[in-house]
């Protein structure tokens, strides 16, 4: 085949698609099964997307009169489809490190949390913080995100509260999203605390009518787009009456719900995520039987977040139950100030050693059913014709031994 094509890596001694047949997620039985080609390749065009994945034998002949901008010999080594990261909240200034020190001595999240520390802390040092300062730790955030194989990160708002931070920090996003070769799902999260001196009720009403009126319109003019809305539904945050009405009305501006439940106490956010429609539900630690049972007949997926528990000493989400259930588990970093983790590789060793997944399980929690979990499994967490060219390879002959990311190719 002649043409002018942008990448060829070739004749990797394993190619680990994850899956091949234009699935949108994988349950269980799937993800045992990954779908593996060895010494196989494949071609980037220049538009960013995959034209061709197959037997190294096979690419050669079919593109022996192409010419590539860059060839790489994959020989021996591993490539993978990018790691998609489906949670993290990595735009904030005020560094938290003393309330390690807090926990350390026994304070819990949520006694920080009451003494106006945590999510407040943050909150008042983003406020003050300027955009270009905030852009710049958020980059660096980005890049180290990006090294450690992440290629699609979703990225919350939350650390404003007020419209005007709320903005500052989506324009912060924003930016990203045009300017790095790095795929970006943002998230409005307006609803990550209630802003001190008012009543979740007030919170929620400024939110329905003044906020997200506002995302709308900057969406038709262009400026900001938003795709996900995220409430942190907890005791003594927002209840389950107000995070219903701030789900339901992001989900009429035409924003995908994908929100904080079920983390500290039980609070029957998976129900609620079902009924609403939710594409994700993230935490999940305090889920009710029946929230897994509706959320797997739902297909919404579970994106547990392994470094929280860790951190908070919570106890660990039943990742083993919502599997055979046939939930859609998904994994993210929750990189953010209290647990300050930018690997992927990192979340799924936890997610193996502490919710006992497979190695399999893992990553494709952290490729395609991430993906799904922000709704871009058709464009994103596989090595599939037509899908992003975002691919990983490692010096390692096997996904799941101890290989360094050597590079990480995103089309953004
Ligand atoms: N639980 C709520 N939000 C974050 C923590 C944010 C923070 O503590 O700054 C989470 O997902 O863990
Ligand atoms: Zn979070």
């Amino acid at each position: 085949m002649a043409g002018e094509y942008r990448l060829l890596l070739e004749n990797a001694q394993q190619l680990v698609l994850v899956c091949g047949r234009g699935e949108k997620y994988l349950l269980q039985a799937g993800a045992e099964r990954l779908a593996v080609l060895r010494h196989a390749s494949v071609v980037v065009g220049r538009d960013g997307y995959i034209k061709a994945v197959g037997q190294a034998d096979a690419i050669r002949n079919q593109f022996s009169g192409a010419s590539f901008e860059r060839v790489i010999d994959c020989s021996g080594k591993c490539v993978l489809p990018g790691l998609v990261d489906a949670h993290t909240h990595p735009v904030w200034a005020g560094d938290r490190v003393h309330e390690f020190a807090m926990k350390l001595a026994g304070a819990s999240y949520m006694e920080i949390h009451q003494a106006g520390g945590g999510i407040h802390f943050t909150v008042e040092h983003t406020q003050k913080a300027t955009e270009e300062e905030l852009f710049s730790t958020f980059k660096h955030r980005l890049e180290r995100m990006c090294r450690a194989g992440s290629t699609l990160v979703e990225c919350k708002s939350g650390y404003g509260l007020n419209l005007e931070t709320e903005l500052k920090m989506l324009r912060v996003i924003e930016r990203a999203k045009r300017s790095m070769d790095i795929g970006i799902s943002s998230t409005y999260c307006g609803a990550h605390s209630v802003p001190k001196g008012r009543t979740a009720t007030e919170a929620t009403d400024d939110i329905i009518h003044n906020h997200l009126p506002k995302l709308k319109e900057l969406k038709l003019s262009g400026e900001i787009h938003v795709n996900n809305i995220d409430v942190f539904c907890e005791k003594g945050v927002f209840d389950l009456d107000s995070t219903r009405r701030i789900l339901q009305a992001g989900k009429d501006t035409g924003l995908q719900i994908n929100f904080h439940g079920d983390e500290l106490h039980p609070m029957k956010s998976a129900e609620l995520g079902a009924e609403l429609g939710a594409q994700a539900i993230s935490h999940l630690e305090e889920v009710s039987d029946e929230g897994i049972t509706a959320m797997a007949r739902a297909k919404c997926a579970a994106v547990l977040l392994p470094t929280t528990a860790y951190m908070l000493r919570l106890k660990q989400p039943q990742a083993r139950k919502m599997l055979k259930e046939g939930v859609i588990v998904a994994l993210g970093s929750d990189f953010n100030p209290n647990a300050y983790c930018s690997s992927m590789p990192i979340v799924m060793h936890l997610a193996c050693v502490n919710m006992k997944m497979s190695m399999n399980e893992a990553l494709a929690a952290a490729t395609i059913n991430a993906a799904y979990a922000l709704g871009k499994s058709d464009t994103h967490g596989s090595i599939e014709n037509g899908k992003q060219g975002d691919l990983i390879i490692i010096n390692s002959s096997s996904p799941s031994s101890h290989g360094h990311v050597i590079l990480c190719s995103s089309t953004g």
